[in-house]
């Protein structure tokens, strides 16, 4: 059964992590009035002394729906985040762990974000690698790193599930 892929929004990817988005509330003036700011709008997070800010670029060839969603990935100690510089529109895979901590595939989540939107996954929740739709993509990319190997565990699915849109 494909997984509709739905718009991406605050309140339904919660459990993941933050989106970071054109809502924004709880500003302070700044800069002489001329802009306001808006603080801690994600919770940025890494559990490895030593480890420090990796401010990367990622420049994505596009994919097309159906997508065919064969493997998931976690950054068990980091958070990790994706803001578009320029897209068209990207989807986001989230999963749930079941009881052992392993992707529950049962309960997949697949969102359709626009060029306004940008999303930091909680350290160690399953997700698909980012993905650019409509055309090639460049995003900024958040991660923490301390030179050793990276905080990333992959698991290949035993049979890939199709993301449709909407
Ligand atoms: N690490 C990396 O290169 N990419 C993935 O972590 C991803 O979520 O896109
Ligand atoms: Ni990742």
């Amino acid at each position: 059964m494909p997984i509709q892929a739905r718009p991406l929004t605050r309140e339904e990817f919660a459990p993941f992590g933050d989106v970071i988005g054109l809502e924004l509330s709880g500003g302070s003036s700044a800069n002489q009035g001329t802009a306001t700011r808006y603080d801690r709008i994600a919770q940025l997070t890494s559990s490895r002394p030593g480890a420090q800010p990796n401010l990367a670029v990622f420049r994505s060839v596009a994919k097309a729906l159906p997508f065919e969603v064969r493997l998931l990935e976690r950054h068990p100690c980091s958070t990790q985040m994706f803001v578009p510089l320029a897209c068209r529109r990207f989807l986001v895979v989230v999963c749930p762990d079941d009881a052992r901590g392993e992707p529950d595939v049962s309960r997949l989540r697949a969102f359709v974000c626009g060029p306004g939107q940008g999303v930091n996954y909680r350290a160690g929740v399953w997700h698909h690698p980012i993905i650019a739709l409509d055309g090639p993509a460049d995003f900024l990319m958040l991660a923490w790193e301390d030179g050793s190997a990276r905080d990333c565990e992959e698991r290949p699915l035993a049979s890939s599930l199709l993301v449709t849109s909407d």
